[in-house]
């Protein structure tokens, strides 16, 4: 039995605001906003499982709203059913080119309307538990490179659009190969691990802040609407929580614990013309934080490309 799923109607006629909400309401909890700027406002506070979208509103229409919730890491796996008048194959074979999972024509039959929610529901559900399987590291649980590389390039493509900034983090422990040499490759795997999660714990903005591990002893985040110095405070609650973990590491060359060190990328108004310029970026700042001793943090701004 499926859990009561919060739909999102929207559509600039009431009337069909109304009938949608009465053929769906008994079985799902439904909202309703009358244009698609109140769509994408309201799914960045409120989490939904399925959008209902008109297409010919006032204001900005169905497509665009569809691309913009596609662009956003939040909001991009939200399956959206367009609903609408324009029937043409071109309409339709549109909708579905921009990711929409189904499309309904007006006027609409309820049992169909039903019926079609409920398969996408199912879907999305599956859906959902596939991702989050294919999305985790499977020594540290948590987000892996797959994970990392789809969310920068969304993040990127977001920044690059609207001119905001992006900054990309690649985080190195110190010294791990002497680390498995010293402790073996089983304290070096729950080395790891610790280190993961105090690396997840210390990102506070939940949804849209995460790391990820990127490969062996290496970790990356990717901060969006986050500039050089915003970026440089946060690399360094992330050293700061590595070093409170006080993982003894006595074969180290630069402390007698586990530390970090952090290249940081940031185009600050979207201007990099390829995502891979902001991991390059943030490699070469690793790179030189390594060799300025480690325990280091490096930043690089992107300038205009
Ligand atoms: N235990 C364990 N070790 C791993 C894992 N993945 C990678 N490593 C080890 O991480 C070590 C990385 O070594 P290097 O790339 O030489 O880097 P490093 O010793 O950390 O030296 P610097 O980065 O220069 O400070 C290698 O010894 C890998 O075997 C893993 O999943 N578990």
């Amino acid at each position: 039995m499926l859990k009561k799923a919060k739909i999102l109607i929207v559509d600039d006629d009431p009337l069909n605001r109304l009938v949608l909400e009465k053929t769906l309401a008994n079985d799902h909890e439904i909202f309703l906003v009358e244009s698609g700027e109140k769509a994408l406002t309201f799914v960045k506070s409120t989490t939904v499982d399925l959008i209902i979208l008109d297409i010919v509103m006032p204001g900005i229409n169905g497509y665009e709203v569809l691309i913009q919730l596609k662009e956003n890491s939040t909001t991009h796996a939200i399956p959206v059913i367009f609903i609408s008048a324009n029937t043409s194959d071109d309409d339709e074979a549109k909708g579905f080119e921009l990711g929409a999972m189904d499309y309904i024509a007006k006027p609409f039959s309820p049992a169909i309307v039903r019926a079609r929610v409920r398969n996408q529901l199912l879907i999305k559900q599956k859906n959902d538990l596939l991702e989050m399987l294919a999305s985790i590291d499977g020594l540290t649980e948590i987000p892996n490179r797959r994970y990392l590389d789809e969310s920068l390039s969304r993040e990127w493509r977001r920044s690059r659009r609207a001119g905001t900034p992006l900054s990309v983090l690649l985080i190195d422990i110190d010294h791990f190969k002497r680390y498995n040499d010293c402790y073996g490759h089983r304290a070096g795997d729950d080395c790891l691990k610790r280190v993961a999660h105090a690396l997840v714990a210390a990102c506070e903005r939940g949804g849209t802040d995460f790391v990820a591990r990127y490969g062996g002893e290496e970790f990356a985040a990717v901060l969006p609407d986050i500039n050089q110095q915003e970026a440089l405070e946060f690399a360094n609650k992330l050293r700061d929580a590595v070093n409170a973990l006080a993982i003894p590491h006595k074969a180290s060359l630069n402390a007698a614990h586990i530390t970090i060190s952090i290249g940081v990328a940031t185009t600050e108004f979207g201007q990099v013309y390829a995502e891979h310029i902001l991991l390059e970026e943030a490699d070469l700042g690793l790179y030189q934080a390594k060799g300025s001793g480690r325990d280091k943090i490096i930043t690089r701004v992107i300038a205009a490309s």
